[in-house]
């Protein structure tokens, strides 16, 4: 599945899952299900009814650990649920989250997408998507009902997906991040665009050598800042119109995985790690809701009601943004 950070309906902080009105609704009425923790139990009290066999769920979701916090939310789900204890030991033996790791720039299709798919094909498709020509997956081998041969392709089976999940998430998403913040605020409309102010490739190379290379031990015999300087080559492809907005959208949710964790894990080990810092002020910035030349940006994150009321109490006290008690 991938169905975005926010689908999962869990408190990124604490890990669990978020029982708003749809998803209780979804848990314990009988109504058809909307949302994918509802959708998820549902299909899994049918699969055990019917003794179907095994089988693998498998989040490709940009979430740290993706496939324990799907585990996670399928376990709490059940439990929410009420579901009885011999489907609960079913789902115990017989279903598997493996984790994974995506990596391909795929920004939002748009009606040059579509005219340009037209133009290269003679037809109209309706589910043309543009994207880089790089792309990277990289997956835990554990499909108790098989799985095809991905690795004829190029997929990388693994036994533990960690560490490629952490090199994606803070060196390029985190960098993804900063840009789309940076960029925003500057009034640029693109990735490339925002890649291409001056200073930028540079402060963005310090951020991945000073703060995100010593904040995790990589996949053996990569490094991060090679890996670093590859991904910003990556963002400057004009062709892949990715725009800064986008990318922005949600980082409530992003945040935490891309930057946070770096910040967290440089600080424990004692150092300022001063990159990411100006990536969270630029996030907090981008929130108030203008360019710095005055022009308005969207706000388009679940926790936008809350973020308002905080920047609303906050106006004067910037305190309101280093006490968590009172965001
Ligand atoms: N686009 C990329 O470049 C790319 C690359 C690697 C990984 N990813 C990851 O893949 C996921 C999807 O990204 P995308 O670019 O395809 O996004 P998208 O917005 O094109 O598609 C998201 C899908 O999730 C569904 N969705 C959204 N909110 C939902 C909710 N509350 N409940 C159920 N479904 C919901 C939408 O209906 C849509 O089908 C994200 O987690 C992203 O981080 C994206
Ligand atoms: O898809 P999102 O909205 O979670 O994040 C936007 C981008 O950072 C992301 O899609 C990257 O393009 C992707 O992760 C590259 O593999």
């Amino acid at each position: 599945m991938t169905v975005t950070e926010k689908a999962y309906q869990m408190d990124p902080a604490t890990g669990r899952l978020r029982p708003d009105a749809a998803v209780a609704a979804d848990l314990t009425g009988d109504g058809p299900p909307a949302t994918v923790p509802g959708l998820l139990v549902r299909g899994l009290l049918a699969r055990a009814a019917a003794d179907a066999g095994p089988i693998a769920l498998l989040s490709c979701d940009n979430l740290p650990s993706n496939g324990k916090r799907l585990h996670g939310l399928v376990t709490q789900a059940l439990e929410y649920a009420g579901t009885p204890g011999a489907v609960v030991d079913w789902v115990r033996g017989n279903v598997t989250f493996p984790g994974t790791m995506v990596d391909r720039i795929v920004p939002a299709t748009t009606t040059e997408t579509l005219a340009a798919a037209q133009r290269a094909l003679g037809v109209a498709d309706l589910a043309a998507v543009a994207a880089e020509p790089y792309r990277q997956w990289v997956i835990e081998d554990a499909f108790p009902a098989g799985r095809p041969a991905w690795e004829r392709a190029g997929a990388v089976l693994t036994d533990d997906a960690g560490s490629w999940e952490r090199l994606k998430l803070r060196a390029l998403n985190g960098v993804h991040s900063a840009l789309a913040y940076l960029g925003a605020l500057a009034g640029r409309e693109t990735i490339a665009e925002a890649l291409a102010l001056p200073g930028m490739a540079a402060m963005l190379r310090r951020f991945v050598a000073e703060d995100v290379a010593g904040s995790f031990v990589p996949p053996e015999g990569v490094s991060v800042v090679e890996y670093g300087d590859s991904v910003l080559e990556r963002f400057a492809n004009a062709a892949i119109r990715h725009r800064t907005i986008q990318v922005a959208m949600d980082g409530s949710q992003k945040l935490p995985q891309r930057v946070l964790h770096t910040l967290i894990d440089r600080r424990a080990s004692g150092a300022s790690p001063r990159w990411g810092a100006l990536v969270l002020a630029a996030w907090m910035r981008f929130v108030q809701g203008e360019t710095d030349a005055g022009q308005p940006l969207p706000l388009d994150d679940p926790l936008a009601e809350r973020i308002r009321k905080a920047l609303a109490a906050g106006r004067d006290t910037p305190r309101v943004w280093s006490t968590p008690s009172s965001a």
